[in-house]
């Protein structure tokens, strides 16, 4: 790739923009790919891919096929789509690239981790180091302490292949984490004070909104400076990458728990076993773990409204699944039914420091409203509530997912390399893709109530749908509009 502007900076790597001589991107036609390749991002910024990659020459990768992918390969992010459809959003496909920006020893990388725990972590930050020094001969990794704030009020730790050898095996997150404390100003200043010029921020939906801003701010400094982001979200949140890691994790742990309360709830006359599984505005962690367990009767997530009293309430059911089954499980996650919680308590607005809505407690909520209700109608019930949210969080990752946090770092290291920036890294349809930041800080991931997976969980769990069929229609229509 040739360039024709001597000032070099990084690069956004995959923005919908019809100008940057590549690619086409958000349906625009590729009918400029013979133009030079001077690749100029929705942003206006060059790349001037300077170096040959020392990834050809490195002995480990000498058996690869192909060294480097190829420039104009994408990543679609709808796959299924109609004949006469638009072409659609498409990212630039993530791996090691022909030319790289920076030269091993000018690079100064540094590593964040914001936001809650994950399973995970610990791997990415691990890989990044490793991946950084084997792949490219990059010796110089800041370890920043302790979440954004870190960046500004904290020394940082020198990261090598052996210091970080055996984290991987570690729940939580080696360098700590922090909510709040996001002063970009500080933030950049400490970047240009260090001469940091990689920057690999591990976090969820509002440690990526931070990156991107940070990323704004380096930027207007004119900096040469790659931000990167990896997505964490153990609740999965983050829309357009097919899942983050620690989820599968986070799923393996949750029926740990579901097990437990169903062995309660069988060996108990009318065994009521109630799970919270996190979730806070998303219910993919109690839809997967209820699908995969098998043991649950009634899974309860945000996306989809339910109520407790009268004909086709939760409790009519309980009454008749008792009936039948003389046990059953609950698994609720932490954001359902908050509308029916602040009803009867008064709402708070609480916020943590990121300012994040605090939820009262839906689990306990929910048991206590049962029991009520079986007292009322003279049933003795057995209970237990299980709430083994920060258990699931602190574990390392199980082995899928370390792979995945392997493949998510070394594609974030050769991003970086070849001096893109502002970007997200994550699979996209089983492939590796780089995602411009506002991509993933548009909307949030949701359960489509409305798609087969739900209907799957309703049919294996045969838990009523709460929702009438008027509401069923308009759920639908509103689907419809948007896709
Ligand atoms: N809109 C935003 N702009 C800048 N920084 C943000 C924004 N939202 C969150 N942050 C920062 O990102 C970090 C993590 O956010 P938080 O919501 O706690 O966790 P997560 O990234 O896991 O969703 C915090 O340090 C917070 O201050
Ligand atoms: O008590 P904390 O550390 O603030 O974390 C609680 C929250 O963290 C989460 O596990 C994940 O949130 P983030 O991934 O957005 O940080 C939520 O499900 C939960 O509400
Ligand atoms: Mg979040």
């Amino acid at each position: 790739m040739e360039s024709s502007n001597t000032s070099a900076v990084p690069s956004n790597p995959t923005v919908g923009s019809s100008n940057n001589g590549v690619i086409s991107f958000d349906g625009c036609d590729s009918s400029t790919h013979h133009l030079p390749k001077i690749v100029q991002g929705q942003c206006g910024f060059v790349l001037e891919d300077t170096y040959h990659n020392p990834l050809q020459d490195n002995p480990s990768y000498s058996v690869v096929k192909r060294h480097f992918v190829n420039e104009e390969d994408t990543v679609a992010q709808t796959i299924v789509v109609h004949e006469d459809s638009p072409r659609g959003i498409h990212f630039r496909r993530a791996g090691p690239q022909q030319r790289v920006y920076f030269e091993a020893d000018e690079v100064q990388a540094c590593i964040v981790t914001c936001g809650g725990l994950c399973p995970g972590l610990n791997t990415v930050v691990r890989e990044l180091v490793c991946g950084l020094y084997h792949m490219y001969g990059i010796t110089r990794v800041l370890g920043i302490e302790g979440g954004y704030r870190g960046f500004y009020a904290r020394n940082t730790v020198s990261l090598t292949p052996k210091s970080v050898n055996d984290i991987h095996k570690r729940g939580g997150t080696v360098l700590g984490t922090s909510r709040g404390g996001h002063d970009t100003t500080k933030i950049v200043d400490s970047i240009e004070d260090r001469g940091i010029n990689q920057v690999y921020i591990i976090g969820g939906d509002g440690t990526q909104r931070g990156a991107s801003v940070i990323y704004e701010e380096v930027r207007r400094r004119g900096l040469k400076v790659s931000v990167i982001g990896i997505p964490k979200t153990i609740d999965n949140d983050i829309p357009v990458i097919d899942k983050s890691f620690g989820f599968d994790t986070a799923v393996e742990e949750a029926q740990r728990a579901i097990d437990a309360a169903h062995v309660e709830a069988m060996s108990a006359e009318h065994g009521v076993g109630v799970v919270k599984l996190m979730g806070r505005d998303c219910g993919f962690i109690a839809l997967y773990a209820t699908l995969a367990s098998r043991d649950v009767d009634c899974c309860l997530i945000p996306e989809s409204p339910f109520y407790l009293e009268g004909p086709g309430g939760l409790f009519e059911y309980m009454e008749k699944r008792l009936k039948e089954n003389g046990h059953m499980v609950i698994v609720i996650a932490e954001g359902a039914g908050q509308n029916l919680l602040s009803e009867c308590m008064p709402n708070t607005d609480a916020r943590d420091a990121s300012g994040n809505k605090l939820y009262q407690d839906v689990g306990l909520w929910i048991s206590q409203k049962i029991k009520d209700h079986f007292k009322q109608i003279d049933w003795v019930i057995n209970l237990k509530y299980i709430d083994p949210t920060y258990m699931i969080r602190a574990v390392p990752a199980n082995a899928s997912d370390n792979v995945y946090c392997t493949l998510l770092a070394h594609s974030a290291v050769h991003g970086a390399m070849a001096g893109f920036t502002g970007f997200t890294v994550g699979p996209v349809n089983s492939r590796h893709a780089y995602i411009p930041f506002q991509r993933i800080t548009e909307k949030q991931n949701k359960v489509v109530i409305t798609d087969r997976m739900w209907a799957r969980l309703l049919s294996s769990t045969n838990q009523p749908s709460f929702l009438d069929p008027e509401t069923i229609e308009g759920l639908k229509k509103e689907e419809h509009k948007q896709t």
